[in-house]
């Protein structure tokens, strides 16, 4: 790499080795190196000014993470022989579980052990949190459950300074006494029975979260180090964002590893001092590290993708389509449920994404649609049904390969379409034509390789909320695009170049689909313009007279919980538990509300929408009128007044997610407080007066309470490193830490993380199999399911919500709810909202899902109210006669 023998010596990072308990936060240690490192260049390095870069590129080609579940991981013998003399240093990450249960360290442990009992095999290595209760395990240890459960809190370093004793320097000696460290941890390592061979090296006095619960302060041991080997522990997460400090930890780490084989190449033993020589060699020549076969998912660092494809055409010129906008001029917004009404209605199927609570930066557009084609997907049979121009047709993807997926599938067809439009004439629109639609919870048996289908899960055994396609997307080669801000609208067309011959083999990667449909990807330039007039014609109709036909009272009936009260609080403490014994930092735990609708209503679904969204107005917004039917024949459709972006990306490749944890009833919304709120609404003064006033003290609380301020950090660390899939580390940033958003009925914490996707290839070549780079589905699939959702970390919460959420023997996916909705664009650009507060219309039948996050301070009558509060903001709910 350019400069790099321009760099001083300990400016090289080693060749490091991390191995992945499947915690949801390992990746963030890429982060955390990169500040450690490019702090170092930029002081001493030749090139300051870009000393994030190169620091990130050292790391990435030296840097591998590999789950624990890796095989060469697991077979001790191969892993000594084939991949640790690759590396110079050893993390062992955090992990949900206990270090010495082997389904949660796995061979960590004998490694570990075998290191202890011989020092010519050991790399330096480090431990974190599970990785450092493996350490001390492996030395004779034990552990105990701590007192004081602080998962996402913050402990004070007491750090001891001895450092004249160590035969190893300490890894804390820059930071700061009393810097504050995030924990995750239920586990503690005991000092009472604390191994000869280990040194504490920092301890905290942890408070009890909660004064009445008869706990008292608690000494906890929070970092330690080997007497005699190149061996540290921190109990605490360094890379969290909320660490103070925490890169100069793995500096020192990483320095020390480069002082330990220095020392060692001058050692009177041969075989060691040659090893340190070969080591010392190969780390200065930065040679990168030979990536292993499989999942080694340093995945920003990973430069191709596994997919690959191939066109059918080969023409020099890929660009097919140009994506056109027209302007239609300014009419009031407040029309456009009229609008939608008149130019979208009646067709059996229709998009509104809709941003219904105009102001600020994620409401600003809406788009209305009738996609002329739709694709949808079955996990369980990995079946996708097409359906358009009357026709409907039926690929099965497990045929290829049993780890096909639809989220290839679809990767593959939007970057075709990327490859063959050309978007640049469409201006600042965001959505410039596409797929409109939604990716169901159950996606996650293709996004968690972890997660298995399970046997017992189908449709048959599903409730209404599950009985929709496992994902649904239309495809929108038009478009009516309303900008909030301006007033303006427009329209959009995903026009057919003209001279091309408007054949199937235009859409590329999508011909074969759209053969057998019997239709084209685009629309012609006099399509656009003819439907462009025809919207033009009924907006200045509309404007003129008043609009009409549009219903605001349509409330739904009452809804009922598929669980009692007691039921899901049993749920809320069962999930404490879990976390108590260290298996899960948080959980987001969820049930579902059902109700039903006259046989007339069945029919009439959008009626409930334009009333909800005048009840709840929210920013992600929607109405998807789907073309797949209940088995009555009768409609389905998604009513969403979400308020939470789940992922974006914009077309430059600025990647955001927001995720919400933390969740306040709105004064006049809370329990018990009808009666205000109705005199609110009768305009009593002192009412009106108590809620402002309520409403300031509450978003105070809210702001400040620890234990909310927890769940959102756990989820924001969790984010970050989904985000390192497809963002390179210097890119990934918090931009917003737990700002106050408040909407119709309840006040929420809200982070904003960003970064910046690794483009895929822009060679407008149509051999598609030189692409590199990460596509936007892939990118989104990473993510998925939002961690709000699931619950930290991922997987192992995911694994857990399977046993809580579902009772035996009768097994209910949550369906359309928890997953994500919205747009994906012909260009690569993508918003979805996180499935919340959001009705799912079967025919007659109604589904709500909610819940919340569970930590081990939940209080279990709490939550379940958090859980009617968020259902009440849609719909009465109905206990049928139980006092609840
Ligand atoms: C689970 C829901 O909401 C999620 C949980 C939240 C919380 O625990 O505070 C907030 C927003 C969502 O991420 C829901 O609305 O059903
Ligand atoms: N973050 C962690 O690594 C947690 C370790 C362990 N599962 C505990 O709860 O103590």
């Amino acid at each position: 790499m350019d400069g790099l023998n321009a760099l001083e010596e300990d400016c090289v990072p080693p060749r490091l080795l991390i191995i992945d308990h499947h915690d949801s936060y390992t990746h963030n240690l890429l982060i955390c190196l990169l500040d450690g490192l490019a702090a170092k260049i930029e002081r001493r390095g030749p090139f300051p000014e870009r000393a994030r870069e190169i620091a990130s590129k050292l790391l990435l080609s030296r840097t591998t993470i590999l789950p624990f579940t890796h095989p060469i991981w697991q077979d001790e013998k191969q892993a000594k022989q084939k991949l640790l003399p690759n590396y110079d240093a050893l993390i062992l990450s955090p992990g949900p579980g206990r270090p010495d249960s082997k389904d949660d360290f796995g061979a960590s442990m004998v490694i570990l052990q075998s290191f202890m009992r011989n020092s010519d095999e050991l790399l330096p290595t480090l431990g974190i949190c599970l990785g450092h209760q493996g350490i001390a395990i492996a030395c004779g240890g034990s552990l105990k459950r701590a007192n004081n459960l602080r998962h996402g809190m913050s402990s004070e370093l007491i750090v001891i300074d001895d450092a004249a004793n160590n035969s190893w320097p300490s890894i804390l000696g820059n930071v700061q006494q009393s810097a504050g460290m995030t924990t995750y941890n239920s586990l503690v390592v005991d000092e009472a029975s604390f191994p000869e061979d280990l040194k504490v090296t920092a301890h905290a006095m942890d408070a009890p979260v909660e004064e009445d619960e008869g706990k008292t302060e608690e000494r906890i041991v929070m970092a330690l180090q080997h007497t005699k080997h190149p061996i540290w522990g921190v109990q605490f997460h360094p890379e969290s964002i909320a660490s103070q400090g925490g890169h100069a930890i793995l500096t020192d780490f990483l320095d020390n590893t480069h002082a330990y084989w220095k020392q060692q190449s001058e050692s009177s033993q041969t075989s060691l001092a040659n090893r340190a020589l070969s080591k010392l060699r190969s780390w200065r020549q930065a040679e990168p590290v030979q990536a292993i076969a499989g999942d080694t998912s340093t995945s920003a660092s990973r430069s191709t993708m596994d997919t690959t494809f191939s066109l059918s055409d080969s023409a020099e010129d890929p660009i097919r389509y140009t994506a056109a906008m027209q302007p239609l001029g300014r009419y009031d917004p407040t029309i456009a449920p009229s609008i939608f009404k008149e130019v979208f209605g009646g067709q059996s199927s229709s998009v509104w994404l809709d941003s219904a609570r105009p102001g600020g930066h994620h409401s600003r557009y809406s788009f209305m649609s009738v996609p002329s084609w739709s694709i949808r997907y079955d996990v369980e049979s990995k079946t996708i049904i097409a359906q358009g121009n009357g026709k409907k047709t039926e690929l099965f993807l497990g045929e290829q390969e049993q780890s096909a997926s639809f989220w290839t599938w679809l990767d593959q067809a939007q970057q075709t379409l990327q490859k063959r439009c050309d978007t640049s004439k469409i201006g600042d629109l965001p959505f410039k034509t596409g797929f409109v639609g939604y990716f169901g919870y159950e996606m996650k048996y293709e996004s968690l390789p972890q997660i298995a289908f399970p046997p017992n899960l189908n449709s048959e055994n599903t409730k209404c909320g599950s009985s929709f396609p496992s994902s649904w997307f239309g495809f929108c080669d038009k478009a009516l695009v309303i900008d909030h801000e301006t007033s303006q609208w427009y329209t959009i067309g995903l026009v057919q170049r003209p001279g091309r011959n408007p054949t199937h083999l235009n859409a590329g990667y999508l011909s074969e689909l759209m053969e057998r449909l019997d239709t084209q990807v685009g629309i012609s330039p006099s399509h656009l313009e003819e439907w462009t007039e025809s919207v033009r014609e009924k907006l200045n109709g509309m404007n003129a007279t008043k609009p009409s036909g549009v219903v605001t009272n349509r409330l739904l009936p009452s809804m009922r919980p598929i669980d009692t009260s007691s039921e899901y609080m049993n749920k809320v403490e069962r999930a404490r538990e879990l976390i108590a014994e260290g298996q899960s930092y948080e959980i987001c735990l969820t049930t579902e509300f059902e109700g039903q609708l006259s046989e007339e209503d069945a029919e009439n679904h959008f009626d409930f929408y334009t009333s909800l969204r005048a009840r709840n107005p929210a920013p992600f917004s929607a109405f998807l009128q789907l073309d797949t039917v209940d088995s009555d024949g009768k409609p389905q459709s998604i009513l969403s007044t979400s308020p939470e972006k789940f992922f974006g990306i914009d077309a430059d490749g600025l990647v955001e997610m927001k995720p919400i944890k933390g969740t306040a009833a709105r004064a006049g919304y809370g329990k018990g407080e009808k009666d205000i709120l109705q005199r609110v609404r009768n305009g009593d003064r002192e009412s009106i007066q108590w809620c402002k006033e309520e409403d300031e003290e509450r978003i105070k609380r809210l702001h400040a309470d620890a234990k909310e301020r927890a769940e959102n950090l756990m989820i924001v660390d969790l984010i970050r490193r989904d985000l390192l899939h497809s963002c390179r580390p210097e890119s990934v940033k918090v931009t917003k830490l737990m700002a106050i958003e408040s909407y119709e009925t309840v006040h929420q914490l809200v982070t904003t993380v960003q970064g910046r996707k690794v483009p895929i290839s822009s060679k407008s070549s149509t051999n598609d199999t030189a692409h590199d780079g990460i596509g936007t589905v892939e990118a989104i699939r990473q993510c998925f399911p939002p961690g709000s959702m699931t619950g930290a970390p991922k997987v192992r919460s995911v694994q857990l919500l399977e046993e809580l959420e579902h009772a035996q023997p009768q097994r209910k996916a949550r369906g359309v709810y928890s997953g994500a909705l919205g747009w994906l664009g012909v260009d690569g650009a993508v918003n979805l909202n996180v499935v919340i507060r959001t009705v799912c219309l079967n025919g007659n039948k109604i589904s709500v899902g909610a819940g919340g996050a569970i930590t081990f301070h939940s209080k279990p009558a709490k939550e379940w109210q958090e859980v009617l509060d968020k259902v009440g903001a849609i719909a009465p709910v109905d206990f049928g006669g139980a006092k609840e």
